[in-house]
Parts: structure tokens; sequence; C-alpha cells
């Protein structure tokens, strides 16, 4: 599904550069549930945002569902990340005057769907979430739980192969991390790709895989005890 090999990056600072990834080699293969751990500032979201189309990378090649992510224009790009991508930030990213079910369903929108499936399929996804009950409330009179599980939903709508998750339990309390933990595992059962960024350690025993990151590289890449459950 993901398969990146020696892939580097470097982001200009002044006249001078920093190598951020220096040769990632990472196979993901479709239905994994992967987290990526690191300290702050070895290359997580550098390297999330490369699979997730929103950066380009230097060097290295990048393969995304068999296919070799080069010179690609953002018009192609954006293609590809709605056929392929679903994105959960730690922030949530809601849009603040529209309902739960109207978040939901904007990703709809770009598809062409018509207004009143949009709204049917939505109202599916807010029940797979455990939130039908709240379609017509807004952002702010949801819980930080709540918001991330309507941010999941939207993220699922337009049925990608892969989840990306950046830090998607950073803002949340324990107990809530576990619910939406618990939700991201359910959407792997059923055969998802999920890629996780997290620096807490008993969020990344919760995925299969951990991918430790050090000065953007690899340092170990290990299943963990879920990955061993059956
Ligand atoms: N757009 C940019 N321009 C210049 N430098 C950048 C840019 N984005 C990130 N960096 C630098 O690249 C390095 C890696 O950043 P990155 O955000 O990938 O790390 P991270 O592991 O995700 O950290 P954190 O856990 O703090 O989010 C950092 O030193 C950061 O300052």
């Amino acid at each position: 599904m993901i398969k990146i090999e020696e892939l580097h990056k470097s982001y200009p600072i002044g006249k001078d550069s920093l190598h951020v990834l220096k040769g990632i080699d990472l196979h993901i293969k479709e239905g994994e549930f992967v987290s990526i751990m690191g300290s702050s500032g070895s290359g997580k979201s550098t390297l999330l945002n490369i699979v997730g189309l929103l950066d380009v990378h230097d060097e290295g090649n990048y393969y995304l569902n068999g296919q070799l992510i080069k010179d690609m224009n953002e018009k192609k790009a954006a293609q590809l990340r709605n056929k392929f991508l679903g994105f959960i930030f730690q922030s949530f990213n809601l849009i603040s005057y529209k309902t739960a079910l109207e978040n939901v369903a904007l990703p709809l929108y770009y598809k062409g769907i018509s207004r009143k499936e949009r709204l049917e399929i939505a109202l599916e996804y807010l029940d797979k979430v455990g939130l039908k009950d709240w379609a017509k409330h807004l952002p702010n009179e949801l819980s930080g739980g709540q918001k991330q599980r309507v941010a999941i939903a939207r993220a699922l709508v337009t049925k990608p192969k892969v989840v990306l998750a950046d830090e998607p339990t950073g803002a949340l309390d324990s107990t809530t991390t576990d619910s939406v933990m618990d939700l991201l595992k359910d959407i792997n059962d059923e055969g998802m790709t999920v890629f996780v960024i997290t620096h807490e350690e008993e969020v990344a025993e919760q995925t299969k895989r951990i991918v430790r990151l050090k000065d953007g590289r690899i340092i170990s890449d290990e299943l963990t005890k879920a990955a061993k459950v059956v």
C-alpha cells in the first residue's frame, strides 16, 4: 500500500538546508495498523506529510498503491489524496459553523454527490462512531473525544484505503484516548490501513507495529503485543 525506498527530505533554511529525513525505507501493507514514534524534531510529521501527498520528497522513491509518486502537480496530488487517503489531526480541524453532520458530509461534496445523499451517507458514518444523536450539534457543543469521533467519521466517509492520523489523541484525556484508539482498532479490523503518529507509548502499544524514528532515520521497526493477539 505504502512503499518508501531511501527517502530523503531537506528544508531550505536561508542559504543552508536542514536534512530531516535521511534515507527512510518503509513498507506498509494493506490492512496494517502502524504507529510512528520519535522525539520532537525526529521527522515524524515530515514523513506523514510526504506519505499524505501534502509535501514532496527530494530523493528516493515513494509508491502509493503501486503508483510511483514523482513530479506530481497539485491537482493530481489532490485527486490521489481524495481517492486513497483520509486524514485525522490532533486539533480535529472541524469547521466551527457547520454541524457535525455537515462536517462529515463535506468531503463528499468534492465527489459530486447530491446534498441529500451526502447527508444520508454522513449520518451512517456518524452512527458508526456512536454520534448519530449529535448530528445537528456544532463542534463547540461537543467534547474533545466527540470532536475527534466526528473527525474520524469525516476521514472515513470517502472510504479511503489509508487513514493517516497525526497525534489523534494528543488533545485528549486518557479515557477518551482509549475510546478513540478503540475506534481506530475497529476501523483496522474492517481492513483499513491505519498510520498514526504519536509520542505516547500507551497509544503506540495499541497499534500492531511501532516504527521508531531518530534524527531522520528508522532505528527500530517491531510488532507489538497487540499484533500477536489472535
Ligand atoms: N516547513 C519547514 N521548514 C523548515 N524546517 C522545518 C519545516 N517543517 C519542519 N521543519 C524542521 O524539520 C525537523 C523535523 O520536523 P517534524 O515536524 O517532521 O518533526 P516531528 O518529529 O514531527 O516533531 P514533533 O513531534 O515536534 O511534531 C524539525 O527540526 C523542524 O523544525
